[in-house]
């Protein structure tokens, strides 16, 4: 189970940058910034990471705000499954540039581009929007993209847990 992080900044007009992605597994879906955490890495330092391979934006560990815990089950593909810690990301440093990966756009939060995202977004993402903190498992279908079975839960007071040794 790889262990993951997903970031959204957030700006003073309340859009949400998003990236397309150029390469790799959800190829031209519009995504958070993240990505596989590193060995040796925590969540927040991964999260830090990624964000700034992938658009640029500089952020300070302390700055993430962590609104959700998902698990994201591939049963026809295993090599998938990941978990990962979403954040919303309000304060940073630097310009907002393109990457190898990602081609970076600002969108309004009530129009977002859930017909080109990940299928579960249009879920999962409103909830953590409006709000709410929370945990939940995707369960995706053969064709590992589209959705079987989701479950979430209200988890206020939300921690990251210690990166496992493994994975
Ligand atoms: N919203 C959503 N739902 C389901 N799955 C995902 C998302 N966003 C995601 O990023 N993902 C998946 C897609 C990938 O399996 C992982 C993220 O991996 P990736 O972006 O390839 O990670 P990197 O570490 O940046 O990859 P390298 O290209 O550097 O190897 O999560």
């Amino acid at each position: 189970m790889r262990p993951t992080t997903l970031c959204f900044p957030v700006n003073a007009q309340g859009q949400i940058l998003l990236g397309r992605k150029k390469r790799g597994f959800g190829v031209s879906k519009w995504n958070g910034f993240g990505g596989k955490i590193e060995r040796g890495e925590t969540f927040r330092a991964c999260a830090v990471r990624e964000l700034y391979e992938e658009c640029h934006l500089i952020a300070d560990e302390a700055a993430l705000q962590l609104v959700a815990y998902l698990d994201f089950r591939f049963p026809a593909d295993s090599a998938y499954n990941h978990i990962g810690y979403v954040y919303f990301l309000h304060d940073w440093k630097g310009t907002v540039t393109a990457s190898d990966e990602m081609e970076p756009c600002w969108f309004s939060a009530s129009s977002l581009p859930y017909d080109e995202m990940w299928k579960a977004d249009g879920i999962w993402i409103p909830m953590i929007l409006s709000g709410r903190i929370i945990s939940g498992t995707i369960v995706f279908g053969d064709d590992n993209d589209s959705i079987a079975h989701t479950d979430f839960s209200d988890t206020p007071g939300l921690l990251e847990q210690t990166v496992p040794d493994t994975f």
